[in-house]
């Protein structure tokens, strides 16, 4: 009776140990088994749909249908009363998984199928009791058998509720980050749609592509016509990343002349070359910490290239006539208004680095096709003319914005900004901005002429024609220093509006004029 007691608490303290299911009924099989000398035990777990039993102990064949009567433990589940099965009648059930469980017993003679309940009444699984001695009530009516199932029916119970709550909390957290992810997406975009504006499904998707990116550490490379708004992507990558307290390094590759963008970008000792009368650190160096923004990367000269692919893969590079290499940690992001894959075509620009580049590819639709994006554009241009001009309210007409819709913007929306800024100029405070204003015939007298070639004017006189050129490379520079210097001509000298009216960015133009030797008008 003494040693039946410790044996009783012993088992007990082992089960009341157990702190997952499977454990659990695993130390309780064996426990029957070893406890009353039988051949083997088997659990079987009912799961929550009630409508499959699952033995863990048989693999992927122990899986019992409740529907399914092709084994004994349907039938057990419907009458809910433990019985025994001989042998004989183990052989006439046919269920591949229940003969599986038979084999793996060592067919013995007799089977007790014992059904495990719940304070409630409700099935958890079933126990299988293999024995050579079919005289189950010797051990089923002994007070330690029925106190270790109730023990282990009371176990079973908290266990299923434990890993029901931790299944629970699990839902629930899952879901509320979900929400939270859902909800700080929903308000950054918002937060971006003030600089990037547009009611447009492609702006919408643009908008939650870049807060995407930003929570990425991918480089970005942002592709779009000119003056479509790449610029604002890539600030808006920078400011909702998590680098936004670091430094934005931009770089405009076209702007500066191929012999100094390799010692910007990567800095120089004290004469490393002549000039340089001081050491200087790069453009890779300062945007430690945060982003470089490479724009017209479409622009850089093939060498430099080559080892810009170089320090994306280590992010590590040598300032000009250094002995020691540097490291940045600095995220890129890229941008062009040339088609990349026409460049690569023609070697200009090396497919390897536009695969290191477009790690998260983003690309701005001209604005033509994206007619939605055409008013709220235009009344955000409106208001931040007002805002700096001090000006009062201004709107625009229904006529005006159906003269804009019209027209094909080859500039996009910095063309956009500048017709609007321009008749905000010519409409009174309080008014609506009306379609004669627009001056849309005078500043582009014909649709094709946005596309085809300017007229020539005064300042374009002594360009060959097509006759006389017998090189189409200098031709063709002439004729676009031509075109930038009666421009410049055009605006008093006003380099900003002198790129804008021609489609470039100020920076574009300025290298451009160090080009062409162009000095102000
Ligand atoms: N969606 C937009 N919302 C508000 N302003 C915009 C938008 N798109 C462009 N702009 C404005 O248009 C002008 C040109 O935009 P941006 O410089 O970003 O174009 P870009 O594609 O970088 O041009 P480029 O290829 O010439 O460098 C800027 O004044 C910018 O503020």
């Amino acid at each position: 009776m003494q040693t039946e007691l410790h044996t009783g608490i012993d088992l007990a303290v082992e089960l009341l140990r157990q702190d997952n299911l499977p454990t659990l009924l695993n130390v309780a099989s064996r426990q029957l088994q070893n406890t009353f000398g039988l051949t083997r035990c088997w659990s079987l777990e009912l799961d929550l749909s009630g409508r499959t039993l699952h033995c863990a102990a048989l693999g992927e064949q122990g899986e019992f249908d409740c529907g399914d009567f092709s084994h004994p433990f349907a039938h057990l589940i419907q009458q809910g009363k433990a019985r025994e099965l001989s042998r004989a009648a183990s052989y006439r059930l046919d269920h591949e998984g229940f003969q599986a469980m038979v084999d793996a017993s060592n067919r013995p003679r007799s089977f007790w199928l014992e059904p495990i309940k719940g304070e409630d009444g409700r099935t958890l699984g079933i126990l299988v009791l293999c024995n050579e001695e079919p005289e189950w009530e010797g051990i089923t009516a002994q007070p330690l058998y029925r106190g270790l199932l109730t023990l282990l029916s009371h176990q079973w119970v908290s266990q299923l509720r434990s890993s029901d709550q931790v299944w629970q909390r699990r839902l629930l957290k899952r879901s509320l980050d979900n929400l939270h992810d859902a909800e700080s997406m929903r308000q950054s975009c918002e937060q971006l749609s003030e600089t990037l504006v547009g009611n447009s499904m492609a702006m919408t998707d643009l908008r939650s592509q870049i807060v995407r990116a930003a929570g990425s550490q991918l480089s970005v490379l942002v592709q779009g016509e000119t003056g479509c708004g790449k610029d604002i992507v890539a600030q808006g990558i920078h400011q909702f990343s998590d680098r936004k307290n670091g430094p934005m390094v931009v770089v405009n590759c076209a702007a500066i002349p191929d012999t100094l963008l390799e010692s910007e970008l990567f800095g120089h000792t004290k004469g490393a070359f002549s000039g340089a009368d001081r050491a200087k650190e790069g453009l890779l160096a300062q945007a430690n910490g945060g982003t470089l923004f490479l724009d017209e990367i479409g622009d850089m000269p093939m060498a430099l290239q080559s080892k810009l692919l170089r320090v994306l893969e280590s992010r590590r590079f040598r300032p000009l006539g250094a002995q020691q290499e540097q490291h940045s940690d600095f995220r890129l992001v890229a941008a062009t208004h040339q088609p990349l894959n026409e460049c690569i075509e023609d070697g200009r620009f090396r497919r390897d680095l536009f695969f290191r580049l477009s790690q998260f590819p983003l690309r701005v639709l001209p604005l033509r096709d994206r007619p939605d994006d055409l008013e709220p554009l235009c009344r955000h241009f409106i208001r931040e003319y007002t805002a700096r001009e001090g000006a009062g309210p201004m709107g625009i007409s229904s006529h005006a914005l159906k003269l804009l819709a019209g027209y094909s913007f080859p500039g996009n929306a910095r063309e956009l900004r500048n017709i609007v800024e321009f008749a905000c100029l010519q409409t009174p405070v309080g008014d609506d901005i009306q379609p004669e204003v627009l001056r849309l015939d005078e500043l582009f007298p014909t649709q094709e002429s946005c596309f085809g070639e300017p007229a020539l004017a005064d300042g374009l006189a002594g360009i060959p024609t097509a006759e006389e050129v017998f090189d189409l490379r200098a031709a063709s520079q002439a004729y676009e220093a031509a075109i930038i210097r009666e421009r410049l001509r055009q605006y008093g000298g006003n380099r900003a509006q002198a790129a804008d009216s021609l489609g470039l960015p100020k920076r574009t133009l300025a290298h451009k004029c160090l080009k062409y030797q162009v000095t102000e008008v």
